[in-house]
């Protein structure tokens, strides 16, 4: 069973095409490791490195954990985070801000790692919510495979819903592993995206207000 918070975001996500692409496996959580740990024995074995070495023996165990417990468990709604949200009884209208969220995600061409940060903000509406859980929104869909723009969408649309308002904006600035360390090996640029909703695409004043 998913929380009703969870619910409620992974329908208005994939209402608006913004799921992540997944296929139903059918396996818990601990079938989904042990398949993992049997596949990653196959992927050391196949790069020639000894699994008999005390070091190396422990790597397939190790990556299945943290495929399916770290790096990869937002693809489980079941790890949603308990979100708290609270009437807006003080009729707050002025901008919440949360900056430089720290952000590590998987780039999921390659599955080596986007580091960067989020800054969200919002115009609470009916609902405010505990600051912690925006990063531990964030954090949830960065425990994903992702490709950038896709994770700054999910952000917006999962916290328009938990607010009952349009009126949230997301941006990420991002450094791609795949970039700087293998591929074109760029070791310098950065990729910004934002996600505007309500006022904040509409307002220029708002956007600024935002994006400055
Ligand atoms: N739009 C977008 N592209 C991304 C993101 N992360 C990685 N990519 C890109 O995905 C593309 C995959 O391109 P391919 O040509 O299939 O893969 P590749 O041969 O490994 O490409 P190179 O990285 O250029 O060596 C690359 O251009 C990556 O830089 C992301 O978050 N957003
Ligand atoms: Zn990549």
């Amino acid at each position: 069973m998913i929380s009703k918070e969870a619910a409620l975001v992974q329908k208005a996500l994939f209402d608006r095409g913004l799921e992540t692409p997944m296929l139903d496996t059918g396996m818990s959580p601990e079938q989904k490791y042990e398949r993992l740990k049997g596949l990653m024995t196959e992927v050391v074995a196949t790069l020639g490195l000894d699994l008999s070495d005390d070091s190396l023996a422990e790597t397939p165990h190790r990556i299945a954990k943290m495929y399916v417990q770290e790096i990869f468990s937002g693809l489980d709604y079941q790890n949603f985070p308990k979100i708290t949200v609270i009437d807006n009884k003080m009729k707050l209208d002025e901008m919440v801000r949360v900056s430089d969220i720290s952000l590590t995600s998987t780039c999921e061409h390659h599955f080596i790692t986007i580091d960067g940060t989020a800054t969200v903000a919002y115009l609470p509406a009916t609902k405010i919510i505990g600051l912690s859980k925006i990063n531990r929104i964030v954090r949830f869909f960065a425990q994903r495979p992702q490709v950038q723009e896709r994770l700054t969408q999910q952000l917006l649309v999962a916290l328009q819903a938990l607010l009952e308002t349009d009126n949230v904006a997301v941006s990420i600035k991002a450094t791609h592993y795949c970039v700087k360390s293998r591929g074109v090996q760029d070791v310098n640029s950065s990729t910004s995206t934002t996600a505007l909703g309500g006022i904040f695409k509409t307002n220029l004043h708002t956007r600024a207000e935002f994006l400055r």
